[in-house]
């Protein structure tokens, strides 16, 4: 029997994508409430007691909001929004982190997914601290870039609009008081003592991102050569159907080298590199923020829980 799959949220940014994702699979049916009603509380209550999997992907208080209309039902809630994504009663969305994320995901019947900007801090950092190459108190900063997308539809009409301020055809630095709302999973998730410092930056493209960590090995009194740091990469995320590691480049290809941020736009694919030396290491993640960001995160975690091929529905 096909699994009923309600998507709470369904117009939005995250919503649409899902469903366009889900849209031609024969093992599942869409439950969908009307333009009149995909707000009204007891229309969605109705919906989500009905599915078998709901996703949410709505701002967090309506995220709340829709987790408590769903009371102790059985149902799998997937959620996309901030609210969860550091409760431990939640499956934390990234399968690959270890064998531990992915049983919890496969286990359990609420799964938060990570932020964009965290799945790709996470990516580099987790492995990082519970290798040990990392130490947990070292004091990260992380900068990185993403599409307009991620502010979902208010920032997408903002830079959209045929007559938008001239500041919004420029990339813009933002959360500059070092207050975003993925740095409490970010720290959390990667088991770091300290908060980082994160510094994001949107741009006037689509969707896409790179998320970079820089590492002052040397002056920090510990060594970390580039080299030892791609292999334990490479071992963490072997055998990954969507993550990763590529293979160390020589110091005149990494001069070279430019990290466009739009690469794996509209996939679940996520690129890891390793650049510097034994000074000075910068680690990169390359995502998009809709897909291994968003929507391709949600339908990974939801094929797992339901059993299926973990690759079913995503490039
Ligand atoms: N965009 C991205 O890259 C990512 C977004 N997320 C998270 O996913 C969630 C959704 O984000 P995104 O899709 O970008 O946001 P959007 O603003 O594009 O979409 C949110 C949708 O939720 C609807 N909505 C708001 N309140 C309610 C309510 N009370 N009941 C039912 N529907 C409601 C909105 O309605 P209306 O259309 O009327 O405004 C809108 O359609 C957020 O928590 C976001 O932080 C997560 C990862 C990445
Ligand atoms: C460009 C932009 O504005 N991005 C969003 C993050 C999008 C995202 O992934 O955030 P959630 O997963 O927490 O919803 C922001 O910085 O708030």
């Amino acid at each position: 029997m096909a699994v009923k799959i309600f998507i709470d949220g369904q117009a939005g940014t995250t919503g649409l994508r899902i469903h366009e994702r889900l849209a031609d699979r024969n093992d599942l049916t869409m439950i969908t409430l009307t333009e009149e009603t995909r707000k009204d509380p007891e229309a969605r209550r109705a919906a989500i007691l009905e599915s078998d999997v709901t996703f949410l992907c709505l701002p967090d208080d309506a995220a709340r909001e829709a987790v408590a209309l769903a009371g102790d039902a059985d149902v799998r809630i997937i959620d996309a929004s901030t609210a969860h994504r550091t409760n431990p009663d939640w499956a934390y969305g990234f399968p690959e982190l270890s064998p531990e994320h992915r049983e919890k995901i496969r286990h359990s019947k609420r799964v938060a997914v990570p932020g964009c900007y965290a799945s790709g801090f996470a990516s580099l950092v987790y492995p990082m601290v519970h290798s040990g190459l990392l130490p947990k108190d070292y004091p990260v900063q992380c900068f990185a870039m993403s599409g307009y997308s991620g502010g979902g539809k208010k920032m997408i009409a903002e830079i959209e609009s045929p007559d938008r301020a001239p500041e919004l055809y420029s990339p813009r630095f933002y959360g500059l008081a070092n207050n975003h709302k993925h740095l409490p999973e970010m720290q959390k998730i990667s088991g770091l003592e300290k908060k980082p410092m994160f510094t994001p930056i949107v741009d006037d493209y689509y969707n896409g991102m790179v998320v970079c960590v820089p590492i002052q090995a040397a002056i920090s009194g510990f060594s970390l050569e580039p080299e030892r740091v791609q292999e334990m990469l490479e071992r963490h995320y072997a055998g990954s159907n969507f993550v990763h590691v590529q293979p160390l480049k020589t110091p005149a290809e990494m001069t070279a080298t430019k990290l466009s941020c739009n690469d794996l736009r509209d996939t679940n694919q996520m690129e890891i590199f390793v650049f510097g030396d034994a000074e000075q290491i910068l680690l990169c993640s390359r995502l998009d923020n809709l897909g291994k960001g968003a929507s391709g995160a949600a339908v990974q975690c939801m094929n797992i829980m339901l059993g299926l091929d973990e690759t079913v529905g995503l490039l």
